[in-house]
C-alpha cells in the first residue's frame, strides 16, 4: 500500500470526485477484509468482551477498553504476545465500518462497542438472540465454496452447492456433515423473532394441533407451547436436522419429508422456509399443503388470500414467517 499517494496529492491531480470514487474503489477491492475480520473478532470473543464492558460500565468510564485488555478478557486467552496488536489492527478496521468507537486516550487507541454489536454476540448474553452463528454459517468454507461456483453457475447451470460439494444438495449433504448441521441448527435469531411475534399474533388462540413444517431443531414450536399450553405442536423436519433437537414440553419431533407427506393439523408455520426455493420445489410442497392435490404457486397464493383452503394469517416478510390455517 506504501505507493498509493495520500488524498490530498490525489486531489491535487484529480480533483476531488476522483479522489471520492478512487477510495471507494480501493474499499471494495479490500472488502472481504470486513467480513472475515468480523468474524474472527466474533468466534474469538472480542464482541462479546466489548459489549459486556459497554452495559456493565455504571459510571460512563469504564466501557473503552484497550487491546491488552480486551485479551485477557477472551475466552480462550491468547498464548501470542502479539495478540494485542493484532487485535488493534482489526478494532481499527471495525472501527471504519462504524461497529465498534475508537478514541486515543494517553497516547493509546481503546475500544467500545457500538449498539449495533448486541446483535453478534457470540454467547446468549442477551434474550433477544443473535445473528452471530448465521454471520459465522454464512462464511463457512462449504459456503464460501458454494459462492466461487456462481459464475460457472451464470454460464453453464447448475445448482451451486451441489457443484461445490459433490453433487449433493444442502439438505442431503447436511445429514453427511455432523459439523455444519450443528452450525445450522443453532437457534440464533429466532428467539428474538418469536418473542416479538408472539406479542403482536393472537392467531394461535384456539389451535389444537400445530404442525411446523421444516422447524429445525423445534424452538420456534417451544416458543409457542411456552405460551399456549394448550396446543400440542408437532415439529417435522429432515432426521438429520431432528438428531439435534432437545425436547420441549407438548412438542413431538416427526422425521419426514415433506415434498412427500406433512402431519395433519389445525394451522401450520412455515418460517424461513419457500422464500429463495426455484418453482418445482415450491410447487412440491404447495402439492402436499393442499393435500395432494395439484396446485401452482400462483393458484396458492389466491387461495390464501380468498381463504380457500387456507389462509395465510400472518406473514412477517423480513423474516419469511407464515402461518397457515386450514379451513375447518
Ligand atoms: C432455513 S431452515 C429453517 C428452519 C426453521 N424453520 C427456522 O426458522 O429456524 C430450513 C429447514 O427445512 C428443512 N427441510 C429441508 N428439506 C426438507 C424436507 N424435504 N422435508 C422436511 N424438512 C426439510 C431443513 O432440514 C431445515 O431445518
Amino acid at each position: 500500500m506504501g505507493h498509493l499517494l495520500d488524498p490530498k496529492t490525489m486531489n491535487e491531480i484529480n480533483g476531488d470526485d476522483e479522489t471520492e470514487l478512487g477510495l471507494r474503489a480501493v474499499r471494495l477491492a479490500n472488502y472481504i477484509t470486513f467480513p472475515m475480520v468480523f468474524k474472527a473478532a466474533i468466534e474469538l470473543g472480542v464482541i462479546d468482551a466489548l459489549y459486556l464492558a459497554a452495559r456493565d460500565d455504571v459510571n460512563g468510564s469504564g466501557s473503552f477498553l484497550k487491546p491488552s485488555e480486551i485479551a485477557t478478557r477472551l475466552p480462550t486467552p491468547p498464548s501470542n504476545p502479539e495478540a494485542p496488536v493484532l487485535l488493534d489492527r482489526m478494532l481499527r478496521l471495525l472501527a471504519s465500518y462504524s461497529m465498534v468507537k475508537c478514541q486515543i486516550v494517553d497516547g493509546e487507541r481503546v475500544y467500545k462497542a457500538e449498539p449495533i454489536c448486541k446483535y453478534f454476540l457470540r454467547y446468549n448474553i442477551e434474550e433477544m438472540g443473535t445473528l452471530a452463528s448465521q454471520f459465522i454459517l454464512e462464511l463457512d468454507s462449504v459456503f464460501l465454496n458454494t459462492w466461487a461456483q456462481l459464475k460457472d453457475v451464470v454460464l453453464e447451470g447448475g445448482d451451486a452447492f451441489a457443484r461445490a460439494n459433490g453433487g449433493l444438495k444442502l439438505f442431503d449433504y447436511m445429514g453427511t456433515d455432523e459439523r455444519l448441521s450443528k452450525l445450522f441448527n443453532r437457534t440464533g435469531f429466532s428467539v428474538g423473532v418469536m418473542q416479538k411475534f408472539l406479542e403482536v399474533y393472537k392467531g394461535f388462540e384456539g389451535i389444537n394441533v400445530l404442525v411446523d413444517v421444516g422447524g429445525g431443531v423445534g424452538n420456534t414450536l417451544g416458543f409457542v407451547t411456552s405460551k399456549y399450553p394448550n396446543i400440542k405442536g408437532i415439529n417435522f423436519d429432515l432426521t438429520c436436522a431432528l438428531a439435534q433437537a432437545p425436547s420441549y414440553p407438548n412438542v413431538e419431533h416427526v422425521a419426514g419429508d415433506m415434498f412427500v407427506e406433512i402431519p395433519r393439523g389445525d394451522a401450520i408455520i412455515l418460517k424461513r422456509m419457500l422464500h429463495d426455493w426455484n418453482d418445482e420445489d415450491c410447487a412440491k410442497i404447495l402439492t402436499q399443503l393442499s393435500g395432494g392435490k395439484e396446485r401452482t404457486k400462483a393458484e396458492y397464493e389466491a387461495m390464501a388470500a380468498n381463504s380457500g383452503f387456507a389462509s395465510c394469517k400472518f406473514v412477517c416478510p423480513a423474516y419469511h414467517l407464515r402461518v397457515i390455517e386450514f379451513s375447518k
